[in-house]
């Protein structure tokens, strides 16, 4: 879980001749669709794709406004081909050949929203979008960040089941902007070394179903109880805190734009049989009683490889585990109903 995407783009921008560098390593090719791109989060996550030298095909895929975008971000001299899609008729040219489509597509927060708030849009949009990737790409990896991530994903499982594509190993719900707000939260109280935080992130992905295990945090840290509470608190409110900063104008998107592809990288280097790449995601699982859980995951050929158990928690992480399930259920079983009634 270390920010090694930097490297990656460090090594992409330094090399003028991507093309050449490319075309005598054993890099696989690899096509990666953005659906959503010209979006808040989708702009920023089309660059730093374009900067990963992992991807091969960058497909930019939106309702409006992907010409300028992919046009734009296509000039910039790293590896990846970039092309642009607008509109549904031009949806299946998105996806064909994807290994993985990263979907930011839908409608943000505004101050007083909670994610839920979003679902009667977004829920609709990510159906349609799950169905044409059933029928275009149904191989894929699916990394869901529209929210509310925890009806979304288990929306597009239910559209894969009736299209008969649906392996449990492909499908993701993005997560790791929580782990990124409680390694800077936790390095910043902590004054430790950002770089070398890790802290898993559980459950889900709103309000108090985000269940950050500061005691397993590493390196440790002398926080007292207060302390972890109010860095718990803090983590669980972060989507909020920008929610209000950015007062109307939308939710995180530089932020989550680095951590989609953050975890489009670690989705990428599994697929390539890197070993030990392990990222928080929100996934089928039985770690728990509750059919979709965030927990930690490692990556590999085929998608998960392996949903690893929580480990030790303290007695506050158990309280609030048992506090969040109510309502994680709740909107999982939401999820479900919406794509078998619609
Ligand atoms: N998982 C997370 O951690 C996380 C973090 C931040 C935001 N989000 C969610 O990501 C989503 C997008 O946020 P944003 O700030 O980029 O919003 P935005 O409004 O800036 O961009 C959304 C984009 O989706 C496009 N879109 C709408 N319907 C579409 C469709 N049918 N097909 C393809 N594209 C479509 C819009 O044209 C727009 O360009 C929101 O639901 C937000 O809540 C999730
Ligand atoms: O808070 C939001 O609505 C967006 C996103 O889920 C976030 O955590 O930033």
């Amino acid at each position: 879980m270390r920010p090694s995407i930097f490297r990656s783009v460090q090594s992409a921008v330094a090399r003028n001749s991507p093309r050449r560098s490319y075309s005598t390593h054993s890099v696989p090719e690899r096509k990666v669709a953005v659906l959503g791109a010209a979006g808040g989060i989708g702009q920023p996550l089309a660059l730093l794709m374009k900067l990963n030298p992992l991807v091969s095909r960058l497909a930019l895929y939106d309702i409006a406004g992907t010409p300028g975008v992919a046009a734009d971000v296509g000039h910039i001299n790293t590896r990846s081909e970039v092309s642009g899609y607008m509109g549904e008729e031009q949806l299946g040219k998105a996806l064909e050949g994807s290994d993985v489509v990263i979907i930011p597509a839908g409608v943000p927060r505004k101050p007083g929203m909670t994610r839920d708030d979003l679902f009667n849009i977004n829920a609709g949009i990510v159906k349609s979008l799950c169905t044409a990737i059933a029928k275009y790409c149904p191989n894929a990896l699916v990394n869901m960040i529209s929210n509310p991530v925890n009806s979304t994903v288990p929306i597009a499982a239910e559209v894969f089941k009736k299209a008969g594509t649906y392996n449990e190993k492909r499908l993701f719900g993005v997560t790791t902007l929580d782990v990124v707000r409680a390694k800077t939260f936790y390095a910043g109280k902590g004054n430790v070394n950002v770089a070398e935080v890790n802290v898993p992130v559980v459950g889900g992905h709103a309000g108090i179903t985000i269940l950050p295990l500061f005691s397993q945090a590493t390196p440790k840290a002398n926080f007292s109880d207060e302390d972890i509470k109010a860095l718990t608190k803090r983590t669980q409110d972060g989507g909020t805190e920008v929610v209000e900063a950015k007062a109307g104008k939308g939710s995180a998107t530089l932020s989550m734009a680095y951590a989609g592809a953050m975890f489009a990288d670690a989705c990428l280097k599994g697929l390539n049989g890197v070993p030990d790449v392990v990222e928080c995601s929100f996934v089928q699982s039985t770690v728990t009683e509750l059919p979709f859980f965030a927990s930690k995951v490692r990556l590999g050929k085929n998608g998960v490889e392996e949903v690893l158990e929580l480990g030790p928690l303290s007695d506050y992480e158990k309280e609030n585990l048992e506090s969040l399930k109510p309502e994680l259920l709740a909107s999982i079983e939401k999820g479900i109903k919406f794509a078998n009634q619609s």
